[in-house]
């Protein structure tokens, strides 16, 4: 056996002994399996390798070794790994669906450029009102449906989305749950057939996890092309506002996309990718505040003061570092992508003496670089202030401009890294002010004892996680503050309603 794991195994690199074929599949839990992984860095340190069914793994849990790798390497390490229980996950095949999961090919290039030039676009433009709009509207929902929180956190950044994709807030419902389904079939703790990939070829007839598949994917693409359709009927009546499908349709045959097989994919999935992404690392900013009273009224002070008793925009964002730092904090405390979004390796290499082989998927392990004591000392624990002040190894200055989520190691590496990193802080800035400056975040408390009830600081176990259910109470800070809510909304909504209702005179008299 020693000699099967050395000659399988040559590569240089220290890891965990393996099983043949399985590799060290059957020690790696189904929920939360960064926390093993993360086990293993410590032991085996920066750099390991391991593998699962047949895969190579490289496990990367030092930001230097990922810099060199996917940044200075970056035409090797920029291929993803298929995911076993998609279609075509990296649209090698034509699918041309998921442009985070593909693989370094010529839809990649052109989806990713497509994508790059609208996220920009937006932010310079179109997504800074709609924001405003939406959080306004979840703070005055939270008032009466308070217990239902992360249903409408995830709703208002799902009604973001489809505004920004199709100028139409309505189909949020249905985008959320698409999401939570692509969501899990893409994870490891999804369909049995990501972990046991043989039985993944099993003909159809005894292939429940593939049959079920087909109905997901179908679902999906019909309600992609219905919401493009919908879009496109609006656009003829000169009724569409301006979205990513009207840029798409304004473009015509000059569009980048080649027609409406790529562009209902596209616009589909860059709508989904922004629902789960920004909801959760809202929601553990919920749990941080109420765990960490004393940052709460830190950053209500602050907000209060420059932002003169209404809720923050992107306006403020120089004036409000606190906020910053503990949004920031949430992030590296609970990683919203813990194991990171593996690359896969495009040709052989060697590396620090070590062999890479082609094929290797490479993971740059997030859970574990938030974790490191040299940069993050008392890492385990919620620290705001190593971004405030300058004994902490992590200040930066000047503080109207650090701290800053952008450029994280939680958005990843090199030509692949997060095309939706100024949308989230954005959106984060406007959304965790915004509940600050309306309610104080609170545990709720046993109707019996009177005890409080305790948040589970555990997360979910999909590949972007967010907290288990937990119950919190959001108290108006004030009466002034309730009525300033319900005025604010009544406002915006009337504002909003005026609007489009002169866009649609405009197009009538045209
Ligand atoms: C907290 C929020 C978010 C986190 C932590 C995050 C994280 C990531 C990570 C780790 C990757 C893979 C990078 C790599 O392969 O090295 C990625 C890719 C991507 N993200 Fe995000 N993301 C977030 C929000 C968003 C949002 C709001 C959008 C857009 C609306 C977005 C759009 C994308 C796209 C299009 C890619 C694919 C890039 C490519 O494969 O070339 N992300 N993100």
């Amino acid at each position: 056996y020693r000699r099967w794991n050395k000659t399988s195994n040559p590569w240089g690199f220290p890891g965990p002994g393996l099983v043949p074929y399985i590799g060290r599949i059957h020690d790696l839990p189904p929920e939360c399996f960064w926390l093993k992984l993360k086990e293993w860095a410590d032991k085996y340190g920066g750099i390991y390798k391991t593998q699962m069914i047949g895969w190579n793994f490289v496990v990367i849990s030092d930001e230097s070794i990922a810099e060199e790798l996917f940044v200075k390497r970056s035409k090797k390490y920029s291929d993803r790994p298929i995911v076993p229980s998609l279609i075509d996950s990296k649209s090698n095949h034509g699918m041309l669906s998921y442009l985070p999961l593909m693989g370094r090919n010529e839809a990649w290039a052109r989806q990713r450029k497509w994508a790059h030039s609208f996220l920009m676009q937006a932010a310079a433009t179109q997504y800074k009102g709609i924001m405003d709009f939406e959080y306004k509207h979840l703070l005055f929902i939270l008032l009466g449906d308070p217990d239902n929180f992360s249903f409408h956190i995830e709703n208002a950044n799902s009604k973001i989305m489809c505004t920004l994709a199709y100028d139409d807030p309505s189909p949020s419902p249905e985008m959320r749950l698409s999401a939570w389904n692509l969501l899990r079939q893409m994870s490891p703790n999804g369909p049995l057939t990501n972990l046991v990939t043989p039985l993944w070829r099993l003909p159809l007839l005894l292939n429940p996890w593939k049959r079920s598949e087909y109905v997901r994917r179908g679902i999906q693409q019909t309600f992609w092309m219905d919401l493009l359709n919908g879009a496109r009927e609006k656009w003829q009546a000169g009724q569409l506002r301006p979205c990513w499908a009207r840029q798409y349709l304004d473009l015509g045959e000059k569009s980048p996309l080649q027609g409406d097989f790529e562009a209902h994919s596209a616009i589909g999935m860059l709508a989904l990718v922004g629902v789960y992404t920004v909801g959760g690392p809202a929601q553990y900013f919920l749990t941080a505040m109420i765990t960490h009273p004393e940052w709460m009224a830190k950053c209500q002070e602050e907000i209060d003061r420059e932002c003169e008793g209404r809720p923050p925009t992107l306006s403020d964002y120089r004036n409000l570092p606190v906020l910053r730092a503990c949004i920031k904090e949430t992030m590296r405390w609970r990683s919203p992508v813990p194991a990171g979004v593996a690359h896969e390796l495009e040709a052989d290499d060697y590396y620090r003496g070590g062999f890479i082989s082609k094929g290797t998927r490479v993971l740059p392990l997030d859970w574990a670089m938030m974790r490191n004591e040299t940069k993050y000392p008392d890492a385990e624990n919620y620290h705001p202030e190593r971004f405030l002040e300058p004994e902490w190894p992590t200040y930066k200055e000047p503080l109207t401009e650090f701290p800053t989520i952008k450029g994280m190691s939680s958005f990843g590496w090199g030509i692949r890294t997060c095309l939706g990193q100024t949308l989230t802080q954005d959106a984060l800035i406007v959304l965790c002010g915004g509940l600050l400056w309306a309610f104080n975040a609170k545990h709720k408390t046993h109707p019996v004892t009177g005890a409080n009830i305790p948040i589970s600081l555990k997360t979910s176990s999909e590949v972007i996680t967010k907290p288990l259910p937990f119950e919190m109470v959001f108290e108006p800070r004030s009466e002034e503050r309730k009525a300033a809510i319900i005025s604010n909304w009544l406002e915006a909504e009337a504002k909003d309603t005026k609007e489009r209702q002169d866009f649609l005179s405009a197009a009538a008299s045209h």
